[in-house]
């Protein structure tokens, strides 16, 4: 390997390991109870106070998301977005004088269906970073502008909530998002369209009507990356069931077809190839993020 990018990527882990007590105090220090969610850090920093923000009309894309570890699919799931709802693509929705889209890796906590299980929630946020960088130097705006207007702001984030309706409604209190200015574009996996619309998980009425009141208020949008297997079908049945969905959902649901370095990419196989020793593993991660996992001896 060249000898400077063995020199950038131990900057980097030496950037991101003195972050780790303050992103342990964050996440000790997180409300339970409130409308909860804080931002831990930000690319390029924000300027404070936040009332300095401009006043204009903007779209965030969120990627909620375990984060353990984050993969390749969530990098190429979070490009496609910003690249999706940037101002020069004339997309529904976007005003062409906007500012360009910002992007939120935000780490749930907790996890609606799942018991929490290793690595520590400090060391998801630090390889967080780590993506965020890769990223950075990954995005290219949909038609160059050769600018630094290019490069997205990305901010990471942390939420106790589980659901979705209650993120949504965090995320709208925040003085970065505020409701009136910001439009919430929810990145999600079909998989996980199937359950933010499955009424079980709305007691006691287990209706969506508290979906429409939130998430699905105002101009905000989901964002659906097809993602065929045994369980949830081919991509020709997940655009079936997109378009056959309630017109008051489904003109809300953007869905499309992630690159193909995507298929087959999840947290469970890097998991599970770390613990077995199958080096494959690293295909499924961007390099920094391999390199902390090592390092740290994550996942053994
Ligand atoms: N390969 C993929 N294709 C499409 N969507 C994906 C893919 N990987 C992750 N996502 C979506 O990204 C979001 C966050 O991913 P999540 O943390 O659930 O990753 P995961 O790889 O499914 O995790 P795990 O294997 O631990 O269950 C979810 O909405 C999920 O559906
Ligand atoms: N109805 C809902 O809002 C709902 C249902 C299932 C999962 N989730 C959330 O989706 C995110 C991703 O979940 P998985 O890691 O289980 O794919 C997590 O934050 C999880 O809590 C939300």
């Amino acid at each position: 390997m060249d000898a400077a990018v063995v020199v950038e990527e131990e900057e980097a882990m030496h950037r991101i390991r003195p972050l780790l007590p303050s992103f342990r105090t964050a996440i000790s220090s997180l409300s339970t109870t409130t409308p909860s969610l804080e931002i831990v850090k930000s690319f390029p920093p924000r300027p404070t106070p936040s009332s300095s923000l401009s006043q204009k009309q903007r779209t965030v894309c969120i990627l909620d998301s375990s984060f353990n570890p984050p993969t390749k699919a969530h990098m190429h799931l979070a490009l496609q977005a910003l690249r999706k709802y940037h101002p020069n693509n004339n997309e529904e929705g976007v005003e062409e004088e906007e500012d360009h889209p910002s992007l939120l890796l935000l780490l749930a906590t907790t996890n609606a269906d799942k018991p929490p299980s290793p690595a520590a929630y400090e060391h998801r946020l630090a390889m967080m970073c780590l993506l965020a960088e890769e990223i950075h130097n990954t995005y290219s705006p949909p038609s160059p502008t050769g600018d630094s207007v290019g490069i997205p702001q990305i901010d990471i984030g942390i939420t106790p909530h589980p659901r979705f309706i209650d993120k949504s409604t965090s995320l709208s209190l925040h003085p970065l998002f505020p409701s009136q200015l910001t439009r919430q574009v929810w990145i999600l996996g079909y998989d996980t369209l199937i359950r933010l619309l499955d009424p079980k998980y709305y007691p006691p009425h287990h209706t969506l009507a508290d979906l429409h009141t939130s998430l699905l208020s105002s101009h905000n949008k989901i964002l659906v990356f097809t993602r065929p297997d045994e369980k949830y079908g081919t991509q020709a049945s997940q655009h079936e069931y997109s378009n056959s969905l309630d017109i008051t959902i489904s003109q809300k649901v953007d869905m499309i077809v992630p690159h193909e370095d995507v298929n087959g990419v999840s947290s469970t196989n890097v998991r599970n190839g770390v613990k077995s020793g199958d080096q494959g593993w690293e295909d499924g991660v961007c390099k920094g993020v391999g390199e902390w996992i090592v390092n740290e001896g994550l996942y053994l």
